[in-house]
């Protein structure tokens, strides 16, 4: 009943790992470090409206929708300025790009530094209203321009990332977060009111039995899809199907395939040719840490990393998860490109 766990009297926290890392990192000024405690401190806020959402009339629609189309909740709007107004606060930032603001937000010139942040401020909105689990994803890059900075700065590719994350607001509140030297899972515990480290340097199995993606979209998927999916239910050689997993957010998705391991699909189709998911703060972020868990993250037609971005709003296809499963996909591409 009562938590009968020794009282660790050396936790690793989130805000001890960033700092630790951020000592490590060359000409370290701390600025990241504060840009990623900012960060979190959204992140808990995010948190506890999730959780009370319900209570607080915070759960249905904003009566706006944003500049991908999206039926913006309020929610959306809520994890929206809490992180806005965290970052700008933490004096390490110039250039914000957010799923909900048209445009590139750039910082005031008095509270600027050096880093821009693309962030989705709330991963899986249509989940919001049935208490299904939801997220919030960012990333990080540093400013590579002179001058006074423009949304251009926030067209970099995901290779020159930093920094990513994502807040999985389930059962439990979970960060995974990497600075390039692989992914790292931390647990919130409300009573402290900090980010508990759980796994360290976290790795995606080879090869898993699940895929994820929406079938409702059955009759636009290219033949490709198409005969791979029939291969995942219908093996030929005898294995057993795949099982069946799609919550509708992706941060959950892609949290399952890396714990459990399998695919995750937002793939282009005839009614979506450039897929749904958004490349600067939805699939760089994700494409970042799966690879940092040894996983491959691929549009279909290239490693997601290598896209470079001409649009801060811009959609790509999005198959991600184990290495064995993605490439058995793309054997899939290739035999129908011939
Ligand atoms: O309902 P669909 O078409 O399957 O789309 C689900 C996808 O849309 C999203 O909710 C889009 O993200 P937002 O909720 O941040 O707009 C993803 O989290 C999810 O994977
Ligand atoms: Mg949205
Ligand atoms: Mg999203
Ligand atoms: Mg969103």
């Amino acid at each position: 009943m009562s938590d009968q766990s020794a009282f660790d009297t050396d936790v690793w926290t989130l805000t001890r790992f960033v700092m630790e890392t951020g000592r490590k990192a060359k000409g370290a000024t701390g600025e990241l470090t504060q840009l990623i405690n900012s960060m979190l401190t959204a992140i808990k806020a995010i948190s506890s409206a999730v959780r009370k959402a319900g209570l607080a009339h915070l759960q249905g629609i904003a009566g706006t929708v944003n500049v991908t189309g999206d039926q913006v909740k309020k929610l959306d709007v809520l994890s929206n300025d809490l992180v806005i107004n965290m970052l700008q606060a933490s004096y390490g930032t110039c250039v914000l790009v957010s799923e909900e603001n048209k445009d590139a937000i750039i910082i005031p010139p008095e509270k600027r530094g050096k880093y821009v942040v693309c962030f989705d401020p709330l991963d899986g909105s249509s989940n919001i209203d049935c208490l299904a689990s939801i997220g919030t994803i960012f990333a990080i890059y540093k400013r590579t321009s002179e001058g006074e900075p423009t949304e251009k700065d926030a067209l970099q590719q995901g290779n020159k990332i930093v920094c990513a994350g994502y807040a999985l607001y389930g059962s439990a509140t979970l960060v995974a977060i990497s600075t390039g030297a692989g992914l790292n899972f931390f647990m919130l515990d409300p009573a402290v009111g900090e980010f508990i480290l759980t796994e360290r340097n976290v790795k995606i199995k080879k090869k898993g039995k699940i895929y994820s993606l929406n079938e409702g979209y059955a009759k636009y998927f290219d033949p490709a899809l198409t005969e791979y999916l029939k291969h995942k239910k219908f093996p030929e050689d005898g294995s057993s199907p795949y099982g069946a997993r799609y919550v509708g957010s992706m941060v959950s998705d892609v949290h399952r395939t890396i714990a459990y391991g399998g695919i995750f699909m937002y793939p282009a189709n005839e009614k979506s040719p450039k897929g749904k998911l958004r490349l600067l703060y939805e699939c760089n972020p994700i494409a970042f840490l799966i690879e940092q868990a040894g996983g491959m993250a691929t549009t279909g037609t290239q490693r997601v990393l290598d896209v470079k971005p001409e649009a801060i709003h811009q959609r790509v296809p999005f198959v991600v998860g184990s290495p064995d499963d993605v490439e058995e996909y793309l054997s899939f591409v290739k035999k129908h490109q011939k």
